[in-house]
């Protein structure tokens, strides 16, 4: 019978799957970072349990590493405890890692890829949402729980109940100034936030076989957002490509035979989904957030939509509610309105090409003096790449901050944080109230829209800048 490649991740994964109970799956790669980990290294230690794989786990500090310069010593005490406890924990239990010093840390949903331990056909967990990031590799790549973060330390296992199957057909060619982020916007606007509940998305279509690994890394990031377990793309030569070379990735003639057996994940001709939707590529505008869940999106030129015209009286309150927290009025544009801050990074939005892609609008160019505007590399690596292409110094001289490596303004946890009632445009993935710092507001676009509006002070559409 035809598979998809989500059907065939789980086949190949499954150690048991005992009838009306979860299924145990084996984890190929977990990834711990310094906010969901210490009470599952905790747990371990008191049922005195060693960590079963410590060489199929990888360790990064992202959420609440400050971006400051890493001579200054981290000032909020908290942050700072978790930051050494976390090293502490990878220390004793034997995980590798890369902590607050070294010069690979980077966000954990950037780094897996970018060091190569993020491979085609694997199970990959992490305690954090966006895990999703990794199935841009066509690896099955859950977000779990601090207990479930224990349970896999524990027996490279996880409890999982079998998703449904959902395809996301993207089709056409993107025009100039929209973004892979614009898809993904314009997907959970369409299926909205709980649309791809139970389900593992994959996104398939000649756009998405068109896009970069960086630009399938923006969509698949986000599909937690639509309420999706996990979200996934075929791999193909791209794929094999980017990951050539990389320090984990296999080498010399294990390189061949993995190449060889990846060929093998696609999806089989003639295999059926349990949901499908359809994408139009040709028809998409560059989008932006105007409420308080990833899924209140609009085009850029578009209208914020009026309560009143709502049929369905839980989602017309949950739409007021939104404006009255974003301070915004129904039937208006949203272009042309005042922003205080722009935060360009995230792991949906930090590596080079997005870097490149804000720096092509800003080079030459001034940002609006009133706004504060952050530029948020995804890991080390990056900053290092993004500096020697002079694109720190595009950053400076329009007047950006360029800082350390890091979750930054995505999260408010780690000093990088809104004020109340300020505007950002944000390319992160989350605009939820009080993400970006208490009664912070929250505008989520591209890069590409987050580099035009610094530079106006306003809400911009990147086509008036860009070709
Ligand atoms: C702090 C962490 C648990 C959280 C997550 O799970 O996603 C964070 O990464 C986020 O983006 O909200
Ligand atoms: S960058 Fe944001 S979304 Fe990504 S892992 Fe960090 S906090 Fe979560």
């Amino acid at each position: 019978m035809p598979r998809t490649i989500i059907q065939k991740l789980w086949d190949s994964h499954v150690v048991s799957e005992p009838a009306g109970a979860p299924a145990l799956l084996y984890i190929d790669l977990h990834l711990v970072h310094e906010v969901t980990s210490p009470q599952a290294f905790q747990g371990l230690r008191d049922r005195g349990l060693k960590v079963r794989r410590p060489d199929k786990t990888f360790g990064t500090c992202d959420h609440s590493t400050p971006t400051a310069p890493r001579d200054l010593p981290i000032i909020d005490p908290i942050a700072k405890a978790q930051v050494e406890q976390f090293e502490k924990n990878c220390r004793e239990f034997g995980i590798p890692h890369f902590g607050y010093l070294s010069n690979r840390q980077g966000i954990v949903h950037v780094i897996g890829p970018e060091y190569g331990l993020t491979q085609p056909g694997q199970t990959v967990v992490c305690g954090d949402s966006h895990t999703a990031t990794h199935g841009a590799f066509g690896a099955l790549a859950f977000g779990i729980g601090t207990s479930q973060v224990e349970h896999v330390l524990a027996t490279q296992t996880l409890l999982q109940r079998k998703s449904k199957s959902f395809a996301v057909h993207v089709n056409g060619t993107l025009r100039p100034g929209v973004a892979a982020k614009d898809i993904i916007l314009a997907l959970i606007a369409k299926i909205g936030v709980g649309g791809g509940t139970e389900c593992v998305l994959e996104y398939t279509g000649s756009t998405i076989r068109a896009l970069t690994m960086e630009e399938r890394m923006t969509v698949c990031n986000m599909s937690i957002e639509g309420g999706a377990r996990a979200g996934l793309i075929a791999p193909d030569d791209v794929t094999y490509q980017f990951l050539n070379g990389r320090p984990f990735a296999p080498q010399g003639a294990a390189w061949d035979a993995a190449v060889a057996k990846w060929r093998e994940l696609p999806t089989d001709e003639g295999a059926t989904y349990d949901h499908e939707v359809s994408i139009d590529a040709d028809a998409l505008e560059p989008m932006i957030t105007f409420g308080t869940n990833p899924g209140m999106g609009i085009s850029i030129n578009g209208a914020v939509p009026d309560p009143a015209s709502i049929s369905d009286a839980v989602e017309r309150e949950t739409l007021k509610k939104a404006l009255v927290y974003m301070g915004l009025e129904p039937g208006k544009p949203l272009a042309g309105r005042p922003v205080d801050v722009v935060f360009i990074g995230s792991c949906t939005n930090s590596r080079m090409s997005d870097l490149r892609a804000a720096a092509g609008v800003l080079k030459g160019r001034k940002v609006n003096p009133k706004v504060r505007v952050m530029v948020v590399p995804g890991s080390q690596q990056i900053k290092r790449e993004a500096e020697a292409e002079g694109l720190d110094k595009v950053f400076r001289d329009a007047g950006a901050e360029w800082r350390e490596a890091g979750c930054s303004m995505c999260i408010a946890m780690n000093g990088d944080q809104l004020t109340p009632g300020q505007y950002s445009v944000s390319t992160s993935n989350r605009n939820f109230e009080g993400r970006q710092g208490k009664g912070g507001r929250t505008f989520l676009a591209s890069p590409l829209t987050a580099a035009a509006s610094a530079i106006s002070g306003t809400v911009t559409d990147p086509r008036t800048l860009v070709g």
